[in-house]
């Protein structure tokens, strides 16, 4: 990570107040509360429909919101061009893609905030390498992403966003569709992350193998927090009692699964 000018301690990476937005004409956020300090990792929970998704697209700028306040590592929302500071794992998708792309050169993407005119250099290539070890796909560098599993699909995307070696990493449901063998390699990722001290934001239905990562919880519940402390205690394979969540998008990890998001 580069070295940034000093920051007012405890100052929040994300800063999210009375957040307000719809979708169509749906109001989907309906004033949340959100503050992400720096070096936590914190989890966002609620059932399927709660607006967990649209609440990480508005602070990545992917949804306007129409009432409320944003600001990210200190700066208000409309004047933060800092983006290179946040890696941004959306959720999966299953819409199919064939867009001919190497593992190597769906990683370097995610490096090209760092370059100058796209161009990369020695350094920007080591991140890479860095990034793709990380996540273990060293080995398929030259491999195309239409060939993978979707544990490897979902590795190489969380590559993608490690290699801007951010300081916030924001993730949307990592482990959904992906096996226990997979997870434990993301898991693994995102512990060094954590401990090289970057600041996490996860979406998640299920704390699994980040569990013992997570600082704080917040639940959202019909556009609004719910909870904000201590993660909730595990019930069986699910995080929250009461638990309801469906995963129409986990698709079957021993199936290719050409997504879209890796062209
Ligand atoms: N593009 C859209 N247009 C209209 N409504 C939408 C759109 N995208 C999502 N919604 C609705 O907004 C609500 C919140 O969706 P969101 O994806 O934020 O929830 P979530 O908590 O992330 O759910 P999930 O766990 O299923 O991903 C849902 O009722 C969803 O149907």
């Amino acid at each position: 990570m580069e070295s940034k000018p000093a920051e007012p301690a405890q100052q929040p990476v994300i800063s999210l107040r009375g957040a307000v937005a719809s979708l169509g004409s749906r109001p989907v956020l309906r004033g949340v509360d959100l503050a992400v300090r720096p070096g936590e990792v914190v989890a966002l929970l609620g059932a399927n429909g709660s607006g967990k998704s649209t609440a990480v697209r508005a602070v990545v700028g992917q949804v306007p919101l129409s009432g409320g306040e944003l600001s990210l590592f200190g700066t208000p929302f409309r004047r933060f061009r800092d983006w290179s500071r946040i890696g941004y794992v959306p959720q999966r998708t299953t819409a199919a893609s064939g867009v001919p792309a190497t593992v190597r050169e769906v990683v370097s993407a995610g490096r090209l905030a760092r370059t100058r005119f796209g161009l990369l250099r020695r350094a920007d290539k080591e991140a890479v390498g860095r990034a793709l070890a990380l996540v273990d796909m060293d080995g398929y560098a030259d491999a195309s992403v239409n060939a993978l599993s979707g544990g490897q699909h979902q590795r190489v995307l969380i590559a993608r966003a490690l290699a801007a070696e951010p300081e916030l990493l924001i993730m949307d449901e990592p482990m959904a569709g992906v096996d226990l063998a997979n997870q434990e390699v993301l898991a693994s990722a995102v512990r060094e992350q954590v401990a090289a001290g970057a600041t996490v934001l996860l979406v998640l239905h299920e704390l699994g193998p980040l569990e013992p990562l997570i600082d704080r919880a917040v639940v959202l519940r019909d556009g609004c927090v719910v909870h904000d402390g201590a993660p909730p205690e595990a019930v069986g394979q699910h995080a929250l009692p009461g638990h309801d969540h469906v995963h129409p998008h986990a698709a079957h990890d021993a199936e290719p699964l050409r997504t879209g998001l890796l062209s």
